[in-house]
């Protein structure tokens, strides 16, 4: 996809299929696109004979369910449909498409799922507001175990759209129709891993889509490819910066040496290690293009940061979790420096999350922890511990810091301060290795290096990190993530 790709909450696709109506096109209409996609879908799914059974919810997921099922009949399937409720409770534009369908409704306790080649979901889409219970949430599980293929409406029945969270039960469908956009739950875990691949069919709603959308993405190269650095034909070393790595100590400086050189690979001109006294040899015996400085704690960081030219910092790969690498973030953000925090710097603000508190406001910076780095940062701030949706826990945590929040996981969030935030889903399981978010840091602190803003230098860095990791597959260990940077690299410049 070439085009920034928006993701809607289910409120906001709500807001455009309103506006959408108040621009001339029916509700009715649009219900019966709906369908009319679904139903092309399905036909790719199931052979002329096949025996195909839709499960219509109360709502107007079930009225696309009504629109499936007459289409599919007239093109000459043998249909069945079940009904979870009433016939005569349908509302809306639901019971205008209800009228379509001309066979018989059967009690969704009746339901025969076994008997199915292949299964419409048409339950609950966007309008679940609560738990599944009783009957709705047995249906949901019958559904589930018999194991059929199950083409998805909107979004597989018993997820929540917003935050892709369980409510109760869930189906687990092999293909998935949506309308308009995708919405949180096909990008967030573990609602992605239900959906199975997922079409987006714009039944018509498409501007006014990109009309209500401006905050949530999904995280791909046309969000910020154009802002990748490409050196021209005059730059030298020093127009693409200058990366700073703070090392561990002597038995510490593999981490720092993998931001490095993750860091000199995504192009940032220079790169330089400070290292503690003690931890000069054994980082010196492995670096070449790497430069290396002695830094002894807070101190020596002001020192070495009253050179201007180092305009990107790493700091917290295994720095240690303590004080004084409290007073090394200090340091750095008194210099107003880009500036990414990882792993040991974030730990040490454990018990002292409050100082966060719009801390970043002043420079570029970057946070990236993971699920356990994050609550531990933010444990006495229920506030943005308890929001369900993990988009809504990354924002109100950059808002609250200043910076912009990586919150990493298989389905990585990033989100800035002012609220614009995006989904990544091209990580793969091999990339939870150790020093895999070292080499992490050093991408995103490169590509600052080179003048990339902060949210686009995290949401690219995310992104290439997760391509390398991929390209590579079983066996990759954090070493060869920088290597297999020029490759992605190739790919997204060409
Ligand atoms: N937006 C668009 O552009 C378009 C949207 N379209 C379609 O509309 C869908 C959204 O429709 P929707 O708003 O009616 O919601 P939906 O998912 O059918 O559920 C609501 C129903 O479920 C009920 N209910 C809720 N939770 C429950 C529970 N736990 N257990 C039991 N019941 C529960 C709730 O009842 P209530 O809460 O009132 O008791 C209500 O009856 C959307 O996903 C898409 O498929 C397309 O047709 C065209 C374009
Ligand atoms: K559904």
């Amino acid at each position: 996809m070439n085009r920034v790709e928006p993701v809607l909450t289910p409120s906001e696709i709500k807001q455009a299929e309103v506006r959408a109506i108040a621009e001339g096109i029916s509700g009715l209409e649009l219900m019966r696109r709906a369908g009319r996609a679904v139903a092309d879908w399905a036909e790719r799914m199931a052979s002329k004979d096949a025996h195909i059974l839709v499960a219509a919810g109360p709502g107007q997921n079930g009225g696309d369910g009504f629109v499936v099922a007459a289409l599919l009949a007239q093109r000459g399937y043998r249909v069945s449909l079940a009904l979870l409720g009433q016939m005569d409770r349908l509302t809306g534009d639901a019971a205008e498409a209800a009228k379509d369908w001309a066979g018989s409704v059967i009690p969704a306790e009746e339901a025969p799922f076994h008997e199915a080649d292949v299964i419409i979901d048409a339950l609950f889409g966007t309008g679940l507001s609560r738990d599944l219970e009783g009957l709705a949430r047995r249906t949901v599980e019958r559904m589930d175990a018999a194991g059929k293929p199950i083409l998805a409406v909107d979004l597989p029945s018993g997820l929540d759209g917003e935050t892709g969270q369980a409510r109760g039960a869930v189906v687990r469908a092999s293909r998935t129709v949506t309308f308009g956009a995708r919405k949180p739950c096909h990008l967030l875990m573990p609602g992605r891993s239900y959906c199975g691949p997922v079409e987006v069919d714009d039944i018509g709603i498409g501007s006014a889509v990109l009309a209500e959308s401006g905050r949530l993405f999904a995280n791909q190269p046309a969000l910020w490819g154009g802002v990748l650095p490409r050196p021209g034909l005059d730059s030298h070393k020093y127009e693409r910066g200058h990366t700073l790595v703070a090392s561990g100590g002597a038995a510490r400086t593999g981490a720092a040496r993998l931001a490095a050189r993750a860091a000199l690979r995504i192009g940032s001109g220079l790169v330089t290690i400070a290292s503690p006294p003690e931890a000069i040899g054994v980082n010196a015996a492995q670096l070449t293009a790497v430069m290396l400085k002695g830094c002894d704690g807070p101190e020596g960081l002001h020192a070495i940061l009253t050179d201007e030219r180092f305009n990107s910092l790493v700091l917290g790969p295994a720095l240690g979790v303590h004080a004084a690498t409290r007073a090394m973030v200090a340091v750095a953000v008194q210099a107003r420096r880009s500036l990414v925090l990882d792993a040991d710097a974030l730990t040490s603000f454990e018990g002292f999350g409050s100082e966060l508190r719009q801390a970043f406001r002043h420079g570029p910076t970057v946070l990236t922890p993971h699920t356990g780095e994050f609550s531990r940062l933010f444990k006495d701030h229920p506030d943005i511990l308890d929001p369900p949706s993990k988009v809504e826990r990354a924002r109100r945590a950059a808002a609250y810091t200043g910076a912009v929040v990586v919150l990493k996981g298989p389905d990585t969030v990033i989100a800035a301060p002012g609220g614009r935030a995006a989904i990544n889903e091209n990580g793969t399981p091999y990339l939870a290795t150790a020093g895999s978010g070292d080499t992490l840091c050093g991408v995103i602190a490169g590509l600052m290096a080179q003048g990339l803003p902060a949210f686009e230098a995290a949401c690219a860095g995310v992104w290439i990190h997760a391509e390398a990791g991929a390209s590579f597959g079983p066996g990759l260990i954090a070493e060869d993530l920088a290597d297999l940077l020029p490759g992605v690299l190739r790919e997204l410049l060409r």
